[in-house]
């Protein structure tokens, strides 16, 4: 038997031979030295592809002197393969860093996308008669320059790319960021959000594929400071606090990234306008306010075109009224301009005493509105006073007399809001499938992401002030009464409902109480009732 054709003893079968155990460690070197290899020849292509025609010229001619003089030196060659060897294994090292678009091998296929994103670039970025030698963006040019770095994902799509746009590009102008945006989001999957980073001062642009927003989120109790209302959840690096919430379906709490809006005396953003498309769910926004809200406030519920969608919180404790007429909405609205003018007497008389305002006049009122365009138009056919005009103190005012608006309208209705309704909602949100030129007309600037095509209710932006634009999903709060919404996510909404103000058990809708004792049977929050 040779040395080579040991038979493993008793219980040594399993373990891996000393050869093979050493093998990785042998070759350990070979490897490093064919990595280095690879980059040094990466970067010399690049390098190549870069370099201007008569810088090349001067490359070769060097190299040729210095070949031609190792060739005749004693040792030469020897020298020239030690020093290859040690540049080699020098490139070869592991690092810690990120590839790059030239060392990523991609598979012929993923060459193929990036050459046709590269392709439906080239109108945007090359200009006729470019004096360039080799242009950037030209129609017969390959994306292996303008590509920085890109990666793909388990789906074979690709997942990042970092790209070099010329430096006479526009990216200052909106639109013409905007169409380069669309292009790169269609050729990429359409069916996903991507987030569009331009850095103007090195012609950078990142795009990245986003993971889409929890849709499963139902209305519970959020775990929020006095003052602070959570419209919604973002991606996790946009805000760095996280708030504990139960998704329907799954057991535990997840961590998500809430959107959170701060309203008071110290807030530099009191009111909040939220626009959206027809079904994009800012009635549901609303109801999620006034479910947060009645926690610790009083509400009143401006229902413009009378759907009740609102009816769920009529004659609740802490509900001041839920009014859908004309002659209701009208006399609610005007009692809230005495009330806002009451409580700013109030606290200003409390301040000259060097006490703090009554209770009563810190207790936050809010006037939820949904749809004011309906009734400012019914109004002016009835000839009566614009329900909007009444809203005007409150705006103006509600920050030190603790009188919080909030203010939903469909597109199609925008021209219909007063000029106090947009001069004061400095908070804003925009829900549904919107174009970038309609979500920057609310918000004041463009999402860096584009909107997905078909985004589910819910889903959109939000900006506080003057702060960044946040993607948007709204807790599920759907009307209790509506059957078509599903079981636990109306039974939740149920559940955080305060008592019947006059004690008098109000009747559940037909099938929630069994939804409602299924959501309790796996853990769901069942609300603090006021
Ligand atoms: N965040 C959400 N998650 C899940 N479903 C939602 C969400 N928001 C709204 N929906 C659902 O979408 C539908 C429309 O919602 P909602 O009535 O709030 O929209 P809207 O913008 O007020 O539209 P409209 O005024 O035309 O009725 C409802 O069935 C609602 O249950």
């Amino acid at each position: 038997m040779s040395r080579w054709s040991l038979a493993p003893r008793w219980g040594e079968a399993d373990t891996p031979r000393p050869g093979i155990k050493l093998l990785p460690g042998v070759l350990r070197p070979l490897l490093v030295l064919r990595r280095g290899l690879g980059r040094l020849s990466v970067t010399v292509r690049k390098w190549w592809a870069r370099a201007p025609k008569e810088r090349r010229r001067l490359a070769l001619f060097l190299v040729a002197a210095c070949g031609s003089a190792l060739w005749l030196m004693p040792y030469g060659p020897a020298l020239a393969a030690l020093s290859l060897t040690g540049a080699a294994a020098w490139c070869g090292r592991e690092r810690a860093r990120l590839p790059e678009a030239g060392e990523q091998v991609p598979t012929d296929e993923e060459a193929a996308r990036l050459q046709s994103l590269y392709e439906a670039l080239v109108p945007y970025f090359a200009v006729d008669g470019d004096p360039h030698p080799e242009p950037l963006y030209a129609l017969d040019g390959g994306w292996e320059r303008a590509f920085g770095g890109f990666a793909f994902g388990r789906d074979g799509r690709l997942s990042t790319l970092l790209l070099r746009y010329p430096a006479w590009f526009p990216d200052g102008e909106a639109a013409r960021r905007s169409c380069v945006e669309q292009s790169l989001a269609a050729k990429s999957g359409r069916l996903r959000e991507y987030r569009f980073t331009w850095h103007e001062e090195c012609n950078l642009l990142r795009m990245t594929a986003l993971e889409p927003l929890p849709t499963g989120i139902h209305a519970q109790p959020f775990v929020t400071a006095p003052g602070e209302t959570v419209l919604g959840f973002t991606d996790e690096p946009e805000v760095r606090r996280t708030v504990p919430v139960e998704v329907c379906g799954l057991d535990g709490t997840r961590d998500v990234s809430p959107v959170v809006w701060r309203t008071g005396p110290r807030s530099a953003e009191p009111h909040l306008l939220a626009m959206g498309t027809p079904g994009s769910g800012t009635s549901s926004l609303l109801r999620s306010v006034a479910l947060q809200a009645l926690r610790r406030g009083e509400v009143l519920v401006v229902d413009g075109d009378g759907g009740g969608e609102f009816s769920c919180l009529a004659a609740r404790r802490g509900v001041l009224g839920v009014e859908s007429t004309l002659c209701g909405v009208l006399s609610a609205l005007e009692w809230v301009e005495r009330e806002t003018e009451r409580r700013l007497l109030s606290a200003g008389r409390a301040r000259q005493r060097g006490e703090r305002a009554p209770e009563d006049v810190r207790q936050p009122l809010w006037v939820l509105v949904d749809r004011p365009a309906v009734l400012s138009h019914l109004a002016r056919a009835e000839g009566r006073r614009d329900p909007q005009d009444l809203l005007g103190v409150p705006l103006r005012h509600g920050r030190a007399a603790g009188v919080s608006v909030v203010v939903a309208e469909q597109f199609d209705g925008a021209g219909e809001l007063s000029a106090p309704v947009l001069a004061h909602t400095r908070a804003r949100a925009v829900l549904g499938p919107v174009s970038p030129e309609q979500a920057a007309g609310v918000l004041g600037l463009a999402p860096h992401t584009g909107s997905a095509p078909h985004p589910p209710p819910g889903r959109g932006f939000a900006r506080l002030g003057p702060g960044p634009v946040l993607r948007l999903q709204v807790p599920a709060t759907p009307d209790p009464f509506d059957e078509s919404a599903p079981g636990p996510e109306r039974a939740a909404v149920w559940a955080l409902l305060p008592e019947p103000a006059a004690n008098a058990a109000a009747p559940a809708p037909p099938g929630l109480l069994e939804a409602l004792g299924a959501l309790e049977a796996v853990g769901t929050p069942t609300g603090r009732r006021r």
